[in-house]
């Protein structure tokens, strides 16, 4: 029997919905018609009840977005594109992209981006440049500021102490560096050091890795970031963990934010929240001690010099001031990944200028600066104050026009065309713009 195609949409509906990749297709005139659940939860955005996909362009406008314009320009595929970032719940996501033209029966119609997911895979095989060659101790770890030489005289009495560890702080503030530390700080140092890396954990892993362990009468047991685990397999480790009983392993743990929030809001178990705290060490975020930020990049350099002989010398001063001034969401990881982008197209270069910033950090640089700043202050949650409803409509207007105005890279004609809007009357809102009216 013939199947009719229009018969067959609920089915290509339900795997977009369902499929294990992220999906963002957007027409000619890069408005967005799909934006499948995946997608959502790789850019943290939690807009369940969103049905109008046209409010979702004020939201996404990245790397991937401008990726997708260039498709829609060039016309041809972009392939493989690797990318870092921490999405709006803070989340260090990293994707490897593929983008498409989509042709219609007259032609090109719009653009499909493909993401998949890969922060597990990269967590196993990320080598970031600073600890190869080197057996990981308290001298790998920047500490130049106050904070983090409190942070790492506690954590040489915890190694020494042998009691269960909690390390707490945001994603890339250096938990799993640190506990690397602590073991080869250790009277466990040499023996063997396991890390349970638990967002990419089933039962089975927990189990086979445990049976592991149970064999070894020392060593030193890491569960970076169980707060990411769902809460059946949390209790789960825990059930091993109190199986293997009195031994003389160092156990420790990280999470990524204040446990008491965490146990609060279902994220982290109470109970393996007090296997682990026998002794917890806070690492603050980088903006809260940024007299780490020159040291680590400087040092960042040294070896980069030291290791692929370049030239590289340091950073212009409008780069130093951004730097400065950003808050760097992923700390230090956040900072590393960046100067691994862009050393990687350094050739005779001795200084890093604006222009060897990678586009997605200067949108988001941008995105931090910009008056009508973040895309949630669009969006209505509770306790939010109300605005009055011209005001927010102009706030409104602002944000999505600077934002038109970045993807096509301050073409007007082509701005105006893509927003249905006369040259003339977007070059008037544009000069009220900047005039801050
Ligand atoms: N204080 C630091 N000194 C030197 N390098 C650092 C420091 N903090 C972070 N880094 C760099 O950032 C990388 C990532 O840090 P790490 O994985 O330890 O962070 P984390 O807090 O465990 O993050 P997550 O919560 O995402 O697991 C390290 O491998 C290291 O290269």
């Amino acid at each position: 029997m013939a199947i009719e195609k229009d018969s067959l949409w609920p089915f290509y509906e339900f795997a977009v919905e369902h499929a294990a990749l992220g999906i963002h297709a957007v027409d000619m005139n890069g408005r967005t018609v799909i934006y499948n659940e995946k997608m959502k939860q790789i850019e943290g955005l939690d807009l369940d009840d969103l049905a109008d996909r046209s409010v979702l362009d004020m939201f996404r406008f990245g790397q991937e977005e401008s990726t997708l314009m260039k498709v829609i320009k060039s016309g041809e595929p972009v392939r493989n594109v690797k990318q870092t970032y921490w999405n709006r719940n803070g989340q260090e996501i990293t994707t490897v992209n593929d983008t498409y033209p989509v042709i219609g029966p007259e032609g090109m119609i719009g653009a499909v981006e493909l993401a998949r997911d890969v922060t597990t895979l990269e967590k196993f095989v990320y080598q970031p440049l600073r600890t190869y060659d080197e057996t990981i101790s308290f001298t790998s770890i920047t500490a130049e500021s106050e904070a983090m030489k409190s942070v790492i005289a506690t954590a040489k009495k915890a190694a020494d102490a042998d009691l269960p560890v909690l390390l707490t702080g945001e994603t890339g503030t250096g938990k799993d560096l640190l506990a690397g530390a602590m073991h080869n700080d250790s009277a466990n140092a040499g023996s063997p050091y396991y890390t349970l890396f638990c967002p990419g954990l089933d039962s089975a892993d927990i189990h086979r890795t445990m049976k592991a362990i149970s064999k070894e009468e020392t060593c030193t047991v890491f569960c970076d970031r169980i707060d990411l685990m769902p809460i059946k397999l949390q209790e789960e480790l825990l059930r091993e963990l109190e199986s293997l009983g009195d031994d003389s392993r160092q156990y420790i743990a990280s999470i990524g934010g204040d446990a008491f929030d965490l146990i609060a809001n279902g994220s982290l178990l109470k109970g393996l929240y007090y296997f682990f705290s026998s002794i917890t060490i806070y690492i603050p975020p980088l903006r809260k001690r940024m007299a780490d930020l020159w040291p680590f990049i400087d040092d960042y350099l040294e070896r980069h010099r030291r290791r692929f002989g370049s030239a590289v010398r340091g950073l212009s001063p409008e780069v130093r001031e951004t730097f400065d001034s950003y808050t760097w969401p992923g700390n230090l990881k956040e900072v590393e990944l960046l100067l691994e982008e862009i050393t990687s197209l350094l050739t005779t270069e001795t200084e890093i200028n604006q222009d060897l910033l990678p586009h997605h950090f200067k949108l988001k640089v941008q995105e931090e600066f910009s008056p009508a700043k973040r895309p949630q202050d669009f969006v209505m949650s509770e306790g939010q104050e109300f605005l009055p409803l011209d005001t927010y409509l102009r706030e409104a207007e602002d944000y999505y026009l600077t934002k038109v105005m970045n993807v096509f890279e301050g073409n007007v004609t082509k701005a105006a065309q893509a927003l249905g809007m006369s040259r003339q009357n977007l070059q008037y809102h544009l000069k009220k713009i900047r005039n801050g009216q």
